[in-house]
């Protein structure tokens, strides 16, 4: 893939709570060296479907950066679908959960040049109850601690440490039938992850099996709160207790909370209570500049 010749750079203005003037700068004075059209658009949080659509038809760009957190990134995503144009990351949410799997470094300066660089890799997206997810969704305890640190008065670290050990006071079972591409299974879960990934912006390892680009997800669903398998889990272990983890591959999969609804996230994005969750695979929807190493990795 050659360097792009037009570049359009989306920065949402509020995302990560930074100024980004040294970074559009940064990226202007690359326009000149590299001799690359750019078009910036900021922003505003309400017409930008529109405006982002129309600047695609008018600039026709082969490249579209995107500076802002995981919300900003999905919703791009979502428009650039089906389109000859590669998406470049410029994480500068809090937790940057794509940008982590695709080895992306949370230095702007090296982010940079990444989404300019030559190296692609394909990426495929998750349609779950009408709204795009490229990472990892979930319904109950994840969901649970999403909810609490929105909620939650202390930021940073200690904020979701804190947290964490509220939420696993007060976790809870719930009862799901989950129905993937080959079986039904009725069960008792405490999270149940819909998993295109591997990894939660964090860092933690939740699918060891995950690829962003292979057609399929992964279903991961803890039976019961066994301190000793999901510490196994988030540790990214493959050797689970089949009677406490399982794990679909699947692209397709239907989860039906029985007896109580079930709290729901999509990409770091609470999405409140659920009684069903239904999700299907956009195989290949995008593509993507990585770092080197990442390029072609499955
Ligand atoms: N100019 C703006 N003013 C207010 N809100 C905006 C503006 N531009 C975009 N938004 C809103 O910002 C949200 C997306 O923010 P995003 O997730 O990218 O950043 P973040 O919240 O800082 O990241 P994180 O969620 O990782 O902490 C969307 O809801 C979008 O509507």
């Amino acid at each position: 893939m050659p360097f792009p010749k037009k570049v359009l750079l989306v920065v949402n203005p509020i995302a990560g709570d930074v100024d980004k003037t040294e970074l559009i700068e940064n990226i202007e004075s690359k326009a000149k060296s590299q001799g690359f059209d750019l078009a910036v658009y900021r922003t505003d949080g309400e017409n930008d479907r529109q405006a982002i659509e129309q600047s695609l038809q008018d600039f026709q760009p082969d490249r579209v950066l995107v500076a802002g957190g995981d919300g900003t990134i999905n919703q791009i995503a979502d428009i650039l679908q089906g389109k000859p144009v590669t998406m470049g990351l410029l994480p500068l949410g809090s937790a940057n959960g794509l940008a982590t799997n695709l080895g992306i470094s949370g230095d702007w300066q090296e982010s940079v040049e990444v989404a300019l660089g030559e190296h692609i890799s394909c990426l495929d997206g998750m349609m779950i109850n009408g709204h795009l997810g490229l990472h990892l969704s979930d319904l109950g305890l994840n969901a649970r601690l999403v909810k609490n640190y929105e909620e939650g008065e202390v930021r940073g670290k200690w904020g979701y440490a804190k947290e964490v050990i509220r939420t696993l006071s007060e976790h809870d079972l719930f009862r799901v039938r989950i129905t993937t591409d080959t079986e039904t299974v009725e069960t008792d879960a405490t999270i149940v992850i819909l998993a295109n990934a591997t990894m939660y912006g964090t860092g933690v390892v939740i699918n060891p099996e995950g690829n962003l680009c292979d057609g399929k997800f992964e279903v991961i669903v803890a039976t019961r709160f066994d301190i000793i398998e999901l510490a196994k889990l988030i540790a990214g272990a493959t050797e689970l207790d089949p009677e406490v983890v399982r794990t679909f591959c699947t692209t397709h999969a239907e989860i039906e909370c029985l007896e109580q609804q079930a709290l729901f996230q999509i990409d770091g994005e609470f999405m409140g209570p659920v009684d069903r969750v239904k999700a299907h695979i956009l195989p290949n929807m995008l593509s993507v500049a990585v770092p080197a190493v990442t390029e072609g990795v499955k």
